[in-house]
């Protein structure tokens, strides 16, 4: 039977991985590659078509679903809106202060052109959040905890790249050790966003930019710095090439709550990555095999891992999946 033809918007970290996960599914083929950037200076692993995202709209009835692989700061607010008014999409939307208005730019475009947008799919806004649901929803009475890393966040590393003077940079993301051990005993600390995690930056400067500025502005930076203590470290791009090239990551979310007569009750989900970008990839790759089920059933609009009901991320049908791993 026919496959499921997926696009490529934005050929990054996550547009690799997208490239990457799709050769893992049979029921999956990748239709095309588009980049705002000269398809000639792409070099793609696969031997998809490599297109201009300017010229998409002739692609509209060559593709399924688009995965969008833009940047959550500057990208993603653009790219959604007006792709979804042409496609099914499914992107990884982590700028978590504005996922309630760009949930709303989406179902705007989507939901009149008759299209599922599926937003902030990935773990973090995605898979933790599916199990920050869980917890609350189980054990009503409790405390939710996410500690992520120490690893590579993708969103913060892309936020620094976009500031004026940045030539390269990556992120990481830290945990604060007491605050960890603090949860794990159950004692459900109050703790603030600055007591959980610091951040460390590595940047590269383009020619003749200050770094005091750059400094500055990651720090400042609402959404994604301002709450967290930060440090900033220049180095050259050799250095950036060598020394932080890979994008390991994790981290986990724990519900500690009581029931009835018991006190302790524990619900823990974690993630080890060998590589952020790669997973995050598969994630969204199962979830455009969902807005592909759910627009062909007529479910339109805009979507979050909330709506999805876990049956439809799987190749199987939902005989299979009773008969072999209910
Ligand atoms: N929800 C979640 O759990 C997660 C979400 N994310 C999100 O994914 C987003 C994308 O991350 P990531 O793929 O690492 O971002 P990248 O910086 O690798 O890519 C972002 C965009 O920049 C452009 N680009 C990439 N490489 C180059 C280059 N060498 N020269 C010029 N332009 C380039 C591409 O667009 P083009 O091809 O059009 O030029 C690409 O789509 C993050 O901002 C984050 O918000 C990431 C991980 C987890
Ligand atoms: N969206 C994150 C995925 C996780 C990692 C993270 C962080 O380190 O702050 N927050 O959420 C990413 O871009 O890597």
């Amino acid at each position: 039977d026919t496959k499921i033809r997926i696009g490529i918007v934005g050929y990054g970290n996550l547009g690799k991985g997208v490239e990457s996960a799709i050769a893992q599914n049979d029921d999956l083929e990748l239709a095309g590659v588009f980049s705002r950037r000269e398809p000639g200076d792409l070099k793609v692993n696969s031997n998809a078509p490599v297109l201009r995202l300017n010229e998409i709209e002739k692609h509209v009835d060559d593709i399924d679903v688009l995965i969008l692989c833009g940047g959550s700061k500057n990208d993603l607010p653009e790219q959604g809106p007006a792709l979804s008014k042409l496609f099914n999409t499914v992107d990884s939307f982590d700028t978590h202060a504005k996922i309630p208005e760009y949930f709303e730019a989406m179902d705007a475009s989507a939901r009149p052109n008759g299209k599922t947008a599926i937003i902030s799919v990935g773990w973090d806004p995605g898979l933790f959040s599916i199990n920050r649901l869980y917890g609350e929803s189980i054990l009503p009475e409790g405390a939710t905890y996410t500690f992520w890393g120490k690893g590579l966040s993708q969103g913060h590393s892309d936020a620094v790249r976009r500031i004026e003077g940045v030539k390269g940079a990556v992120q990481y993301t830290i945990p604060v050790e007491s605050a960890v051990d603090k949860v794990r005993n159950g004692s459900q600390p109050e703790l603030t966003t600055r007591e959980k995690h610091t951040r460390e930056c590595f940047v590269v400067l383009e020619e003749g930019a200050d770094e005091a500025e750059v400094e500055r502005a990651i720090v400042t930076m609402p959404d994604y710095f301002a709450d967290y203590d930060t440090t900033v470290n220049f180095i050259t791009e050799q250095q950036l090439k060598e020394e932080h090239s890979a994008m390991p990551h994790g981290g986990f979310v724990i519900r500690s709550g009581k029931t009835g007569e018991a006190n302790n009750q524990v619900m823990e989900f974690s993630l080890i990555l060998d590589s952020n970008p790669e997973f995050t990839s598969s994630v969204l790759v199962a979830y455009a095999r969902a807005a592909y089920r759910l627009n062909k059933s007529g479910e339109a609009g805009a979507k979050t891992v909330f709506d999805i009901a876990p049956g439809l991320l799987s190749p199987k049908s939902a005989a299979q999946l009773r008969k072999e791993i209910l």
